[in-house]
């Protein structure tokens, strides 16, 4: 991300793949990031960790605002006009540490705490981009539901992950280019 801003980049735009928590979301949903919850952060575990580069920003930055709240908007109106604005969402991505999927009652208390999708990557990314003033936006596609049913036979693995990745590649390809297109290029940061 350092590298990026030392080039000149104003906006990040992240993707991911995720695990639904959000019952009313399906597989091949895609939601976009408007927050998170940094399961590592709260552990202790941080890229902003260790001394503050100054010349980069804050030592104690804010990310109430990690999500640019005029390129969602913009998202989900160009999703709509691409005809697919009945599968976006907007919601609240949890990253854990990985590399495993989580445990049933993993899930069941991540819905609790207020998540719609979990996953293992973007917000550390987030963090770092945000930090040096960065603009953010993000989505996850919904590659597979989070198993909460201790009586499901149902498994997360990593196939059914890359096999959504493939059904939704088109889509979001031009969601992600015709946001490029349209996006104000000035960082409002
Ligand atoms: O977050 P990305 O890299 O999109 O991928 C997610 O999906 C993979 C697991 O299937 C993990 O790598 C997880 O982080
Ligand atoms: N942690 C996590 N990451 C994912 N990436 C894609 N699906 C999942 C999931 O169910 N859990």
């Amino acid at each position: 991300m350092r590298v990026f801003k030392l080039m000149g980049v104003q906006t990040m735009i992240m993707t991911n793949a995720a695990g639904g928590l959000n019952p009313d979301y399906r597989v091949g949903d895609v939601m976009i990031l408007k927050d998170h919850i940094n399961l590592p952060g709260l552990g202790g575990t941080n890229p902003l960790m260790g001394p503050n580069e100054d010349r980069f920003g804050l030592r104690f930055p804010c990310t109430s605002d990690a999500y640019d709240r005029d390129l969602r908007a913009l998202a989900l109106s160009v999703g709509a006009e691409l005809g697919f604005g009945d599968l976006l969402r907007e919601g609240v991505y949890c990253v854990q540490g990985g590399p495993n999927f989580e445990s049933i009652a993993e899930c069941r208390m991540l819905r609790i705490m207020g998540a719609d999708a979990i996953g293992m990557s973007t917000v550390h990314e987030v963090l770092v981009a945000r930090h040096c003033g960065m603009r953010c936006f993000a989505l996850s596609l919904v590659s597979n539901m989070a198993i909460m049913d201790y009586d499901s036979v149902e498994r997360a693995n990593h196939d059914e992950v890359l096999e959504t990745g493939r059904l939704r590649a088109k889509q979001l390809e031009s969601l992600v280019s015709e946001l490029v297109d349209r996006m104000e290029t000035h960082n409002t940061c």
